[in-house]
């Protein structure tokens, strides 16, 4: 159990309030005006990944009040109980321990006074063996064709993972499978899927940690009624449908083989679960070994996280830079922002990851708090986003801190895109951070000839402000490695977010009402007649519904 101390009561909170008054009347700029080594001091490399924090409104006073709140609300003591398997998960008295899932240290990691190693291994055992078995073709269909396309059934934290990492990594798709994602209930989804592939030669994995997600038990099974219109016998099954899921009595309930099953655990969240079965299309997709090589860079990360003190800790450090905006600045979004097209559901991933987390207003004593706690997460990879929503990133009326995220090696070296590529990443965090004082938009103007009357009508609206902060991850080559590593650099942000919020990260019963609203809609939706039972809103917007049909 993590103990609940409220941050705002902490005497670093009060430093930081006061600290924070100091830095509004400084900028970035001059800030690297007065110090011609900041990005040295503001950077650091983690393995393959470069991390310039230097272009943020910080300063050393400031990191050390944050990594004095880090201190005050027991950070240390959160990532210990964490690694060690206590029960921080404390509304669903669960473990938290997705980083036993790439522990290839394989040091014994304890719950409820087991180690849980051996399971984790045996089942990845049981991964690997299987995708042997689907590679070389002795996995066969119903008409002995060997697999070539995989479609991966799952919402949420059983579908997001899964398809970030394959479209991360598609470089790597040489295995002769190709993946496919089906999450929406919306009926589309699967029909437009299954228009692409072959009932004789396609793999189902229904992946659902509890097995009873209305969305992907409705996609299954109207995968599993397309199946058998072409395959007639039931017991063809068997050969193209697996489940990966905690759930057994459900997953035999529907019909799979517990041969079938590949498994996980309650400690394993959903949204933390790429790296358990769930990562099984992954697996399937760009092969056992690179998936191990997913499995080891997040390790990387976690040993960094947990053995490297407070101030060098790239995640703790990306935590405390967020919280410092989010906290004393008010910025109420964060941009994750790729320079890689292959990563391009990144900063969808992390929309979970972060706002499943992190988007709560009760402590962990069961008191609303009084200050921001998760962010909005959002973003589109570069340079599109460029022409879409920079412009209110550089002249908006709000801040939003942007990270920038670029491999220096691209897989696709045509002509001179990635320069030209990664000359945008660099100068959007330039001109952000720098902007373009009125001087100079004067000076341009008038070396183009412009009259005084036309610089006066313009300039103001010419002018870049600056002074907006940005995070940049320049990687050497997005690799399964490094995109382990930086996953779980991520991860762990929200972990220590969370444990500095004094919030639970790792239960999301905000999602639990919508579902038990829909399913009493449901039934109402059988008829025709009209209903009254609901707010004359939900009333109206049903009956028509009705009539429309
Ligand atoms: O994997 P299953 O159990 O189908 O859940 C799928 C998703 O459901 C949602 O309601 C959330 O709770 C997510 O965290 C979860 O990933």
């Amino acid at each position: 159990m993590l103990k609940s101390i409220n941050p705002t009561q902490t005497p670093a909170w009060e430093a930081l309030t006061q600290h924070s008054e100091a830095m509004k009347s400084t900028s970035i700029k001059a800030l690297f005006d007065a110090d011609a080594g900041r990005f040295s001091q503001y950077s650091t490399q983690f393995e393959d990944i470069l991390f310039d924090y230097s272009k943020n409104l910080i300063n050393d006073e400031t990191l050390s009040h944050l990594l004095a709140l880090a201190e005050q609300t027991e950070l240390s003591q959160a990532i210990a109980a964490m690694f060690g398997g206590d029960k921080i998960n404390a509304t669903e008295n669960r473990a938290v321990l997705h980083t036993a899932l790439r522990n290839r240290s394989n040091t014994p990691v304890m719950v409820d006074g087991e180690d849980v190693m051996p399971k984790v291994n045996h089942e990845l055992a049981k991964m690997k063996e299987f995708c042997e078995q689907v590679h070389s073709g002795r996995w066969k269909g119903y008409t002995g064709k060997a697999i070539t396309d995989v479609v991966n059934i799952g919402i949420g934290g059983s579908d997001l993972g899964p398809v970030m990492v394959t479209e991360s990594l598609k470089p790597y798709w040489d295995k002769g499978i190709t993946p496919h994602f089906v999450s929406n209930v919306d009926g589309t989804h699967v029909v437009e899927i299954l228009k692409n592939v072959n009932p004789e030669t396609t793999l189902f994995l229904i992946a659902s940690k509890t097995f009873t997600t209305q969305e992907t038990m409705t996609n299954a099974l109207s995968a599993r009624d397309w199946f058998l219109v072409s395959a007639g016998d039931e017991a063809h099954v068997a050969k193209h449908f697996a489940a990966l899921s905690t759930n057994t009595a459900a997953v035999e309930a529907f019909g799979i083989d517990s041969a079938n099953m590949f498994e996980f655990w309650d400690w394993v969240g959903g949204r933390y679960s790429l790296w358990s079965a769930i990562g099984l299309s992954i697996a399937l997709t760009i092969g056992f070994e690179r998936y191990e090589e997913l499995l080891q860079g997040a390790h990387d990360t976690d040993l960094h996280f947990k053995d490297t003190a407070l101030e060098n800790n790239v995640p703790v450090l990306m935590a405390l830079i967020g919280l410092w905006y989010g906290n004393f600045f008010d910025a109420d979004s964060e941009a994750i922002l790729p320079y890689d097209q292959y990563m391009h559901r990144f900063a969808a991933y992390f929309q979970q990851g972060n706002m499943e987390s992190n988007g709560k207003y009760v402590s962990r004593s069961g008191e609303a708090v009084n200050y921001q706690t998760g962010p909005i997460i959002w973003g589109e990879p570069g340079t599109n986003g460029q022409h879409a929503f920079y412009q209110l990133i550089h002249q908006g009326t709000k801040l939003i801190p942007c990270d920038f995220l670029a491999p220096a090696i691209s897989y696709n070296p045509t002509g001179d895109h990635h320069p030209k590529l990664l000359a945008n990443f660099f100068a959007q965090t330039e001109a952000l951070a720098f902007g373009k004082t009125k001087e100079a938009v004067e000076a341009e103007f008038k070396a183009a000839g412009k009259t005084d009357a036309e610089v006066a009508d313009l300039v103001a609206h010419k002018v870049f402000q600056g002074n907006r902060p940005t995070n940049s991850f320049l990687f050497k080559q997005m690799t399964p490695a490094t995109l382990g590593r930086l996953i779980a650099m991520y991860e762990h942000k929200i972990f220590v977010q969370g444990v500095i919020w004094n919030i639970y990260s790792f239960d999301q019963w905000g999602v639990e009402l919508g579902k038990q609203l829909a399913s009493a809609i449901l039934p109402e939706l059988g008829d025709d007649a009209d209903v009254s039972s609901h707010d004359s809103s939900t009333n109206g917007l049903i009956n028509t519904y009705k009539s429309w049909r």
